[in-house]
């Protein structure tokens, strides 16, 4: 958990700064606009910079929250505090409506979606008879508390600096919590997410609701700041420049979007008023100038400005450490009748004219270690991606107790007590290596978004993250536990992988190369673990190039060549195999 002193200093600086002798009126204006524009900017943080979902249409949802306390309190007369909750409501529900639309989008259409609406939301604005078209609405009541009326940029100051503060502080605490970790994961692509029961749109469109909030909030403040609205805030270039702040600060940073907010702000606001009278009659100069220092900015510091100037302070690397003697409830271990976990029956897999499987049938059962080998592009992962729901057989069957799962997507796989590493490393780096563990345990936590922001998913998260901190010792790296996981050696990497297939509570461990990049004593520590797992009732299917570890772990080992099971049988049938041996073994084992 993060220190609250710093927030607390911040909260009361800014309260200090309007008591100021000979504070200049104008700078109140500034804040007024920089605490706006960090509302947006830190949804966008959350959205883009954590969440990995670039969007350039956030301005239309400070529309949406605008234009609804604008109708209501001028039209109907209601009470911009009640405006308040309907345009948060206005700005959410229509995150929903866009987010179910765009969520699903993948790569640079993911962006170009936002763009697109971003776009048709301000030729909505400016087009409806409602909304003023595109003269706006006008004569909006500024915000009030008994007599006293926000009608001065100094006295709606406190509110927008309010809303600010708390909006961070609950930003933070979603990221800190399980809800925040699965929103963290969705970075490194969907894949290792959605292994540990993260369900990713679901995931994804709660940081839109999240951003469009907190965008809509921004819109709120301004229109009782403004008391008139009109679409030229609200269009595609205002989403750009939020973008830009985001970026600018440091997109993955609650703090990065205040900071931003304030450079960016900031620095038009000197260009425009001071450089005509360097360059007079220099017409749109400063908008080049602008630009020039951005990009400036961003080569100083291309990761954004406040993590490189944190990177200042000295590193944390060490953490308090969770209370291990908290439990989250074991699963149920139930075994087949037959002692059969998992059974793959004649699978095949073919991707347009290569087949990657063929055929293939193996079983592994409780408390057994089996390996799965063969050259390169035998179809080894493709096999293990058929297992955990990543990908469907094209025909064949794949049973867990006795139970088909062919068509279950990997989040119902994995509640079923299959958990998995990766081949290539699907950490993320800059979580802490408890952080990344404890995503493995996402299924066994409960806390949702909002107990999460409220900090009411204390005694749920001890237990996640004391979960995740045994199964860190048990693998060895203790010492790591606070460090970032992208810090790691790669063969490091591969283990914290396994303490985080670990926290599934698995029954069946699928590990994809685990002993790559390790040294000859993790080889062997590696080995004495997964003997252990199995002696305490795991079952271990793993996939692996390096035979000496293979042949010395393995109780029965499945051979692959070309998609096709060649061989299988313990070791010491398998090294003497002639097949084998041909295919890939090359010299006897
Ligand atoms: N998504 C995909 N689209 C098309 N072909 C694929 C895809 N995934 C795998 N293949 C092909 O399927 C075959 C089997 O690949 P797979 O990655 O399963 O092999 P592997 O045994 O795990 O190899 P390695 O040991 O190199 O990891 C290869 O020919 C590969 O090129």
């Amino acid at each position: 958990m993060q220190s609250r002193l710093p927030i607390i200093v911040f909260a009361l600086l800014m309260a200090a700064i309007p008591f100021v002798p000979g504070m200049p009126p104008f700078w109140i204006v500034l804040l007024d606009n920089i605490g706006l524009a960090a509302l947006v900017a830190m949804g966008l943080v959350l959205l883009t910079g954590v969440g990995g979902l670039t969007s350039f249409g956030q301005a239309a949802f400070v529309g949406f929250g605008a234009y609804t306390t604008a109708v209501l309190s001028t039209s109907y007369g209601l009470s911009p505090w009640l405006t308040l909750p309907l345009s948060l409501l206005v700005s959410g529900s229509l995150a929903v409506l866009l987010g179910l639309i765009t969520v699903r989008l993948s790569g640079h259409y993911l962006p170009l979606g936002t763009l697109a609406w971003g776009l048709g939301l301000f030729y909505l604005f400016s087009k409806l008879e409602f909304l003023g078209r595109n003269d706006g609405i006008s004569a909006i009541p500024p915000l009030s508390i008994g007599a006293f009326k926000m009608l001065s940029p100094g006295s709606i100051y406190y509110a927008i600096w309010v809303a600010v503060i708390l909006s961070a502080l609950l930003t933070m605490n979603l990221l800190d919590s399980r809800t925040g970790r699965a929103i963290r994961a969705l970075r490194r692509g969907h894949v290792a997410a959605e292994a540990f029961g993260v369900h990713t749109p679901r995931a994804k469109l709660l940081v839109f609701i999240h951003a469009a909030v907190l965008a809509g909030l921004s819109g709120w403040l301004y229109a009782h700041l403004q008391r008139a609205v009109n679409p030229t805030p609200f269009g595609a270039q205002a989403g750009i420049e939020y973008l830009f702040i985001a970026v600018v600060g440091g997109a993955g940073y609650v703090w990065g979007g205040v900071l931003g907010a304030a450079i960016v702000v900031v620095l038009k606001e000197v260009l425009q008023s001071y450089l005509p009278l360097i360059l007079p009659g220099s017409g749109q100069v400063e908008t080049i100038v602008f630009g020039i220092m951005l990009v400036a900015l961003l080569q100083l510091a291309p990761g954004g400005l406040w993590p490189w100037l944190m990177s200042f302070l000295p590193e944390r690397t060490s953490g308090k450490k969770p209370d291990t003697s908290l439990k989250l409830e074991s699963r149920a271990r139930a075994t087949g009748q037959s002692g059969v976990l998992l059974q793959v029956e004649k699978a095949r897999k073919q991707f347009g004219g290569v087949v990657a499987v063929n055929n293939v049938s193996f079983e592994v059962q409780a408390k057994e270690i089996v390996a799965l080998i063969g050259p390169n592009g035998a179809g080894k992962s493709t096999t293990f991606n058929l297992i955990t729901g990543v990908l469907s057989a094209t025909s064949g069957s794949i049973s867990v107790l006795g139970r088909k799962v062919d068509k279950a997507p990997p989040q119902e796989i994995v509640k079923l007590g299959i958990s998995r590493t990766f081949q290539h490393v699907k950490l993320v780096p800059d979580m802490t290596v408890l952080e990344n563990v404890a995503i493995g345990a996402h299924l066994r936590g409960h806390s949702g978004p909002v107990s999460s922001m409220l900090r009411l998913d204390r005694a749920d998260e001890a237990k996640l993250l004391s979960e995740a901190a045994r199964q860190i010792e048990r693998v060895g790296l203790a010492e790591q536990m606070h460090q970032l996981a992208g810090s790691l050696s790669l063969g490091q990497q591969r283990i914290v992988e396994i303490a985080r297939a670990l926290c599934v509570d698995p029954m069946l461990l699928l590990l994809d190369e685990p002993a790559a990049g390790l040294r000859h004593m993790e080889k062997q520590r590696l080995a004495t673990l997964l003997r252990d797992l199995r002696d305490g009732g795991m079952s271990v299917l793993l996939v692996e190039h390096d035979m000496g570890f293979v042949m010395n772990l393995a109780d029965r080992i499945v051979v692959l060549d070309f998609g096709t099971k060649i061989a299988e049988g313990t070791p010491a049938t398998i090294k003497t195999n002639p097949e084998v041996i041909k295919a890939y073994l090359g010299v006897a084992a």
